[in-house]
């Protein structure tokens, strides 16, 4: 498939094992295609009705899901992985159209996801409670089970695999799952809902209702969901903590950031070059965890700043579909402004560009109407400049300088976000005691933006709480029942 020929004509909600027509909407979404600027689809926004069908079905399928062992739970995400691994390059393309990513990366977080649903395949056949022995012959134990029907909200950076980490653990606990994907980004869940029918899920057990915020209000209201997991912007992730506080129902969020990466003078500089370009470029910069406050060490910097420059401006930009491309379009014309308009608002602050935060219209005729902007680096900034405080979620990396590590920690903790942290320096020591001080949910210490799926991810302060990935998931996916049980006969206080 080539960049400007995909449109979506099949109906892009899945409810009860299959595509269908929402049965009542609240308006109507258009989804582009970033790099070109193309309408590839035109979709209602679900109703009320719609979302009680969706919950309908869930609660059908969790029933016979929820009775199954471990191990039945476990084969139906092998078969899902596999399918999945079988079709990465149909997967990938969609992204990237939907998306604008390199087809390149696109492909990498295919990976990601696979590897999400076989690591949770293994821990499904392996979940088990505890027996703790009590006085005279007595005994109590413990049962991990599931929640009932699940939402799943997500953003539009990573779409796939949104959904693949959300459902993955969710339905490896026993759990059936409504995803709503953003309005953005609505066509790659359709996807893994129709693999995981073919991999045996009972109808019902994964559904996509399709919308926006009036869509997202129906499913966090609904008395019959048990919990939702969050994936947005921290304003977003405060009107969902409202509307699950309303119901008493437990929340994973996932939000924002604006993570700080620390080079000492002592680091592989060409690591940490790399570091910085993986920390702010992948996906044009639309990352949660990207380290957009690159702190350097005075002695370093303008050593470091050199060579960054220098990789950023070969990068390839343009058409995502192509091999060799390494970053695509922004989301959308609005985002694309927003990101150009922190640029302007960081010149006027005293910030100084020393490559891209222009628009760029590629030369293929094609692509002209994409939304494609230079990756930026910024200089000279200061701590209480507008790029080096808010999320910009763009191509735009900041460098601040140095002198010490206690000013270094100091400042790099100074904000109200925690997503991630990351520090390149051939000191162990210093790696560890910076990593331990850093307030963040992950710290990379000489890497940044790898997602092992092994490894919880999440955030701390206002970049949310809960996490994805990691044995720890599947706490936020179940909750514990504790059977106590009398041998003997019952001492009444009576
Ligand atoms: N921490 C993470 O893992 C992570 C991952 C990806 C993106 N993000 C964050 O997401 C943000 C970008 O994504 P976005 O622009 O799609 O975020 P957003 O908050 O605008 O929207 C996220 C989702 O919430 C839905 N939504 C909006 N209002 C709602 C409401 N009132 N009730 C229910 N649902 C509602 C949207 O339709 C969308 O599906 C960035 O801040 C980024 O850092 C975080
Ligand atoms: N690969 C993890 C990205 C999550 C944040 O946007």
């Amino acid at each position: 498939m080539s960049t400007g020929t995909f449109v979506v004509s099949q109906p892009l909600n899945y409810r009860g094992g299959a595509r269908v027509e929402p049965v009542d909407a609240s308006g109507t979404e258009k989804a582009f295609e970033p790099a070109t600027g193309r309408v590839i689809a035109t979709f209602a926004c679900s109703g009320e009705k719609e979302v009680n069908l969706a919950v309908e079905n869930a609660k059908a399928a969790f029933k016979l899901w929820s009775k199954k062992s471990g191990l039945e739970r476990c084969q139906v995400l092998l078969e899902a992985a596999r399918i999945i691994k079988e079709r990465k390059d149909e997967i990938a393309t969609v992204e990237t159209i939907n998306n604008g990513k390199s087809i390149f990366e696109a492909r990498l977080d295919v990976d990601t996801c696979w590897q999400c649903l076989e690591y949770y395949a293994g821990l499904a056949a392996s979940m088990a409670g505890e027996h703790i022995q009590l006085p005279g012959g007595s005994f109590g134990y413990t049962r991990r089970e599931p929640l009932g029907v699940c939402v799943g909200i997500g953003a539009w950076n990573y779409p796939f695999q949104i959904a693949c980490w959300k459902s993955a653990p969710a339905l490896a606990c026993g759990n059936a799952m409504i995803f709503k994907p953003s309005p953005f980004t609505p066509v790659s869940a359709l996807l893994l809902a129709e693999i995981y029918t073919k991999a045996g899920a009972p109808p019902g057990l994964f559904n996509v209702v399709q919308g926006g915020a009036a869509t997202g209000q129906f499913l966090c209201h609904h008395r019959e969901v048990a919990k939702i997991s969050f994936t947005g912007s921290v304003p977003t992730g405060v009107k969902i903590m409202e509307m699950s506080a309303k119901g008493v129902k437990p929340i994973t969020l996932e939000l924002g950031g604006k993570s700080p990466l620390i080079i000492f003078s002592d680091c592989n500089m060409e690591n940490a070059v790399k570091g910085a370009q993986m920390a702010n470029f992948l996906t044009q910069g639309q990352v949660c965890c990207n380290g957009t406050r690159v702190f350097v060490q005075k002695e370093i910097a303008d050593k470091f700043i050199n060579e960054v420059v220098k990789q950023t401006q070969k990068i390839k930009l343009g058409d995502p579909l192509l091999e060799d491309t390494r970053m695509g379009p922004l989301i959308n014309a609005p985002h694309l402004e927003r990101v150009l308009g922190f640029v302007k608002l960081a010149k006027e602050q005293g910030a100084t560009v020393l490559c891209g935060g222009e628009v760029y219209v590629p030369e293929d005729p094609k692509l002209k109407h994409g939304y494609y902007m230079t990756p930026c680096i910024l200089t000279n900034c200061r701590d209480d400049m507008t790029c080096v405080k808010e999320e910009i979620f763009g191509p735009v990396m900041s460098i601040l300088t140095f002198g010490t590590e206690a000013e270094v920690l100091e400042r790099a903790n100074d904000t109200t976000f925690g997503l991630a942290a990351g520090v390149f320096t051939r000191d162990i020591q210093r790696a560890h005691r910076v990593a331990a001080e850093l307030q963040a949910g992950t710290c990379y210490i000489n890497n940044y933006n790898v997602s092992p799926v092994e490894l919880p991810f999440g955030g701390y302060k206002k970049s949310g709480f809960g996490r994805e990935n990691g044995r720890v998931t599947i706490e936020y996916y179940s909750q514990l029942k504790t059977v106590c049980v009398e041998m003997g006969d019952v001492e009444s206080a009576f």
